[in-house]
């Protein structure tokens, strides 16, 4: 049975459609990831599987709980970590966990293994007594992943889990998740866009962009379907002779003029490496330097949309600002 099988899902607030038809669906024990820039989709879409927002269409059933049949099953089988710090800093992190077990019925002895479990899962074991307004930022996404986990969800979902974070505290909680992952075998249904932490941590990855699924694949299938070689070249001349030139052959996919800079996605990039030396030989046009680089999700993401996540997220500040004023409101 799987884990989460969602069917054209669709959100509408009033005339703006944030969530267009998505289905997809996924299996116990797996780390999936819906990544696009902010303003996407992707928390419009984790509101509605968790409960907490009503689908204008289409239906998904979670933990074998349909949506909107048994919203109480489904919530006591999951487990949420929000985007907003949701802790209470004048409790220690221990007692922010006892509150959360109280709440989910947890009796007390089973409340003391289970604390003493989820405290080594995210390491914070010699921390339970200290108060959560002293903990760092990182110590306190750890201990909202702890409490995540303290009713044994069969899913956990997880809204940018690290945003906000340095990259070395954000290192530390993907390791986290993937202990979690793979000891207890925890579905976990993750947002970012941040790419690579969809690559390092996601057995699938579903790329989402104006409320839709453009792509859904494993990150490697997602870059070798999409795309082939990644050449960088930095051109002294004219660029826009050898972008159209190495445009025509027909082993090149894409030219990306960048400045002086051209990336070119190409297949088999070995044996056409000369060919590129000698079409800029022929144009008078230099070649000073040339880059390969294996393709990214960002690449993919580049593919499918046209434009970077960074722009996409810069050409919707708007969103963000309508986010942060929907915050204020709360
Ligand atoms: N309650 C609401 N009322 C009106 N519009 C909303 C509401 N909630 C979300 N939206 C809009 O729906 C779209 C999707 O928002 P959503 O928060 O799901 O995006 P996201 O991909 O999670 O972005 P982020 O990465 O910033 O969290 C945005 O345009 C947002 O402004």
């Amino acid at each position: 049975m799987s884990a989460i099988i969602v069917k054209e899902l669709t959100k509408k607030f009033g005339e703006f459609t944030a969530v267009d038809s998505v289905s997809f669906s996924v299996e116990p024990g797996e780390l999936f990831g819906l990544l696009g820039p902010n303003g996407a989709g992707k928390t419009t879409i984790i509101n509605m599987l968790t409960t907490l927002l009503l689908p204008t269409s289409g239906e998904a059933e979670i933990a074998g709980y349909g949506l909107g049949r048994d919203p109480d099953s489904i919530r006591t089988n999951i487990g949420i970590i929000f985007q907003d710090p949701s802790l209470d800093i004048g409790l220690t992190g221990r007692e922010n966990l006892e509150f959360h077990a109280m709440m989910y019925n947890i009796r007390s002895n089973e409340r003391k293994k289970r604390i003493q479990e989820v405290f080594d899962v995210v390491g914070l074991t010699d921390k339970a007594e200290i108060l959560v307004e002293n903990y760092s930022g990182g110590m306190k996404r750890r201990l909202e992943i702890a409490r995540g986990l303290i009713h044994y969800p069969k899913v956990l979902f997880l809204d940018e889990p690290t945003l906000g974070l340095d990259a070395q505290t954000r290192r530390s909680i993907w390791e986290y998740i993937r202990n979690l992952n793979r000891n207890y075998g925890t579905c976990v249904i993750l947002t970012t866009h941040y790419m690579e932490e969809a690559d390092f941590l996601c057995d699938r990855i579903a790329i989402i962009d104006h409320g839709k699924i453009i792509a859904l694949d494993t990150p490697s299938g997602l870059k070798s379907r999409l795309l082939g070689d990644c050449v960088s070249l930095t051109i002294e001349g004219r660029i826009d002779l050898i972008a159209t030139a190495l445009g025509e052959k027909e082993w090149v996919r894409e030219v990306i003029p960048d400045g002086k800079t051209l990336d070119l996605i190409l297949s088999d990039y070995e044996k056409n490496i000369p060919e590129i030396f000698q079409t800029a030989s022929n144009l008078g046009v230099r070649i000073s330097s040339i880059n390969f680089s294996k393709p990214s999700l960002e690449d993919v993401f580049i593919r499918l949309t046209g434009s970077t996540i960074r722009e996409q997220e810069g050409s919707r500040k708007s969103v963000r600002q309508e986010r942060m004023r929907r915050r204020m409101l709360r």
